[in-house]
C-alpha cells in the first residue's frame, strides 16, 4: 500500500523533501528546548542568577522564533502533499471508472462507488495531509529524546525503556483489529451513502408508493449498522491508547521517584532531572501520539486498500492493443450465430443464436413482445457487452478488433428514456459532437422540433435543464434527443421507440426530421407502433432472444403468427 501511496506523491519529490527537512528541523528544535529548560533550572533557580535568567529567555526565545518559521514550512507542504495528492487520486479513479463496463456499475451500487470517491479519499487525504507528519515528527521526537535521554542519564533511561516492548505489543494487535473494523466502517457508510442517493433520486416512485416509512426504517437500519461497526472500531482504538497512556505514565512516576531520591542525595543536579524529565515527557508524549495516530494510519490503510481495488478493476470490455484502423464506415451491420446472457443471469439467455445482416443505408425495424432482446441488440452493437459466443461485426470487422471509441463514434443513439445531464441545452446537445458551433446546434434543433420550445424557455438555449433534465417534459426530452443525433451526423442510427412521448402533431413533424436523418443511414429502430414501421424497408421480428420471422409489412401478417397478433393489438389500441 506504502508503494501505492508513494507512486502518487513521487511527482513531488521536492516538496516531501521540504517537508522531511522541515520536520526534522522542527523536531531538533523542539528537543533543543530541553536544554533551554536545564539552563533555566541551573542557571537561575540554583544559582539565583538574573543574567542567567536573561540569556536562557533569550535562547528559548530565538527556538521558539526558529521552530514556529519550521512549523509554518511543515505544515504548508505537508498539507500540499495531501491534498495534491488525494486530487490525483480521485482523478485517476473517475478516468478508471468511467472506462468500467456498464455491467460494473450494475453488480456494484454508484452509492457505494461514490463514497470511494468522495469518503475514502478524504480519509486518506487527512491522513497524508496530517497524521503522517505527526506521527513522522513524533518518531523522531521519540528517537532524538531517547538518545538524549540515554546520554544524559542511563540508569533512568533504562526505567522508562522498560515499558517500550509492553508498548509495542498492543499496538500491532489493535492496529490489525481496527483496520479490518475500519474497512467494514467505511463500507457501511457506504451503504448509508448508496440508499440515500437512490431513494432520494427516485422520491417521485417513493412518495407516489407511500414508501417514505419503509425507506425511513431501512434508511435507519442502514445507519445504525454503521454506527455499531463505528463503535466496534472507537472502542478498540480507546482501549489502545487509554493501555498505552497506562503504562507510560507509570513508568514515568518510577523515574521520577528514583531521580528525585538521586537529586536529595546529591548525585544528580536539578538541571539534569528537569531536562531529563522534559525528554521523558517528550518520548512518552510521542509514543502516546504515535499509537494516537496509528489507529488512524490503519483506517487510512483500510480507505486505500479499498480505492487501490477499484482501481485495480479491470475493464472486461476495451479497446484491442493495435486495433484495425477503420475506413470509412458504409454502415454495414452482422450478428453471426450470436447468444448472450447478461452476467447477473448467466443462466438466461437474453439472445440466442441471432444470426443478421443489416446492409448499408437499410431501414430496419425491430419489433416483439417486451423481454424479447431488442435492447439488447442495442447494447451489443455499442459494445457494452460482448457476447457468450459468435460475434458482431461492423462492416465485417469483428467489433473487438475495433477501438471502441472508432466502434461508438459511428452510432447515435436515440434510447426510450433519454438522459440529459445537469447543464444548459447548449452542452446537452453538444453532447455527442463537442466541436459542433451553435448554429449547428440551432439548426439541428429546429430539424427536430425543439427550436420552439426551447426559445420559450426562460434563457432559451442558455437555460439550465436540471438534474437529469427533470426541468422539460417527456416529450420535449426525447426531442432534444433526436436534436443530439441529428447533430451527431452518424452512419448508424439506434432509435429505441424513438417517438414514443410525443403527441401525435410532433410525431409527424419529428417522423419527417427522422425521415431526413435516416435518409442515406443504416437505420435500426425497437418500434413498438405500426406509425413507426411504414417508414422501414424490412421488419424483424423478435421473441425470446430469437429472430423468428424477417419481411415486410405484408409478408409478415401472412407468415408470421407472433407479428400478425403484434400487429392487431396495436390496430385495436389506436
Ligand atoms: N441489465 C440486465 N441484467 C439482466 N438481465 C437483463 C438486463 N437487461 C435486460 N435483461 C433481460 O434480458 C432479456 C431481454 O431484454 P431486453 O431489454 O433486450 O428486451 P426488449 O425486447 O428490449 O424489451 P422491451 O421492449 O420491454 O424494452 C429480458 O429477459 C430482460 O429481463
Amino acid at each position: 500500500m506504502l508503494s501505492w501511496i508513494w507512486s502518487y506523491l513521487r511527482p513531488y519529490r521536492w516538496q516531501v523533501l521540504g517537508a522531511f527537512v522541515a520536520l526534522v528541523f522542527t523536531a531538533v528544535m523542539t528537543l533543543a528546548l530541553g536544554q533551554g529548560v536545564r539552563l533555566l533550572v541551573d542557571m537561575v533557580f540554583s544559582e539565583g542568577s538574573l543574567e542567567g535568567l536573561e540569556e536562557a529567555l533569550t535562547v528559548f526565545l530565538w527556538l521558539a522564533a526558529a521552530l514556529s518559521l519550521g512549523a509554518y514550512c511543515r505544515m504548508y507542504l505537508v498539507f500540499w502533499l495531501g491534498e495534491r495528492a488525494i486530487a490525483d487520486i480521485r482523478r485517476d479513479l473517475y478516468k478508471h471508472l468511467v472506462t468500467l463496463q456498464p455491467s460494473f456499475f450494475e453488480e456494484n451500487l454508484s452509492g457505494e462507488i461514490q463514497s470511494r470517491v468522495t469518503t475514502d479519499t478524504t480519509l486518506l487525504q487527512s491522513v497524508i495531509g496530517s497524521s503522517v507528519s505527526f506521527a513522522l515528527r513524533n518518531v523522531l521526537i521519540f528517537v532524538g529524546g531517547l538518545g538524549l535521554m540515554v546520554a544524559s542519564n542511563l540508569k533512568l533511561s533504562l526505567i522508562v525503556l522498560s515499558v517500550v516492548p509492553l508498548v509495542i505489543f498492543p499496538l500491532l494487535f489493535f492496529g490489525r483489529k481496527v483496520r479490518q473494523l475500519s474497512r467494514d466502517s467505511q463500507g457501511k457508510v457506504a451503504d448509508v451513502g448508496a440508499w440515500a442517493g437512490e431513494t432520494l433520486q427516485h422520491i417521485k416512485v417513493v412518495q407516489a408508493f407511500n414508501g417514505e416509512q419503509r425507506v425511513i426504517d431501512r434508511f435507519n437500519h442502514t445507519v445504525e449498522d454503521a454506527f455499531t461497526v463505528a463503535l466496534r472500531r472507537v472502542r478498540q482504538r480507546a482501549l489502545l491508547v487509554a493501555l498505552v497512556m497506562v503504562m507510560v505514565l507509570g513508568s514515568v512516576a518510577g523515574m521520577l521517584y528514583i531521580g528525585g531520591r538521586d537529586v536529595l542525595q546529591g548525585a544528580l543536579t536539578a538541571g539534569d532531572l528537569a531536562a531529563f524529565i522534559f525528554y521523558a515527557i517528550m518520548v512518552a508524549g510521542s509514543l502516546a501520539a504515535v499509537t494516537e495516530v496509528w489507529g488512524e494510519l490503519q483506517r487510512a490503510a483500510g480507505a486505500a486498500d479499498r480505492l487501490r481495488e477499484l482501481m485495480a478493476t479491470k475493464p472486461d470490455i476495451c479497446s484491442p492493443k493495435e486495433p484495425v484502423s477503420l475506413p470509412a464506415v458504409a454502415g454495414r451491420i452482422r450478428f453471426d450465430q450470436v447468444s448472450f446472457s447478461y452476467p447477473s443471469r448467466p443462466d438466461q439467455n437474453a439472445l440466442d443464436n441471432i444470426s443478421l445482416v443489416i446492409e448499408p443505408g437499410e431501414r430496419v425495424a425491430l419489433v416483439g413482445p417486451s423481454g424479447a432482446g431488442k435492447s439488447t441488440l442495442f447494447e451489443l452493437l455499442l459494445r457494452f457487452h460482448d457476447p457468450k459466443s459468435g460475434q458482431v461485426l461492423l462492416d465485417n470487422y469483428p467489433l473487438p478488433d475495433l477501438a471502441l471509441e472508432q466502434v461508438r463514434q459511428r452510432y447515435a443513439l436515440v434510447p426510450q428514456q433519454p438522459i440529459l445531464f445537469s447543464t444548459s441545452v447548449y452542452e446537452n446537445l453538444r453532447y455527442g459532437s463537442p466541436e459542433a458551433s451553435d448554429q449547428d446546434i440551432k439548426r439541428a434543433a429546429i430539424a427536430a422540433h425543439a427550436d420552439d420550445f426551447i426559445q420559450q424557455m426562460p434563457d432559451g438555449y442558455h437555460s439550465f435543464l436540471g438534474e437529469q433534465g427533470i426541468k422539460v417534459s417527456g416529450g420535449q426530452r426525447q426531442r432534444l434527443a433526436i436534436a443530439r443525433a441529428i447533430l451527431r451526423d452518424p452512419r448508424i442510427l439506434l432509435l429505441d421507440e424513438a417517438t414514443s412521448a410525443l403527441d401525435a402533431q410532433s410525431e409527424h413533424y419529428v417522423q419527417q426530421a427522422l425521415d431526413q436523418l435516416m435518409e442515406g443511414r443504416t437505420t435500426l429502430i425497437i418500434a413498438h407502433r405500426l406509425a413507426t414501421i411504414a417508414h422501414v424497408d424490412r421488419i424483424v421480428v423478435m421473441d425470446k432472444g430469437r429472430v423468428i420471422a424477417t419481411g415486410p409489412h405484408d409478408e409478415l401478417l401472412s407468415s408470421s403468427p407472433l407479428y400478425r397478433r403484434l400487429a392487431e393489438l396495436q390496430f385495436r389500441s389506436f
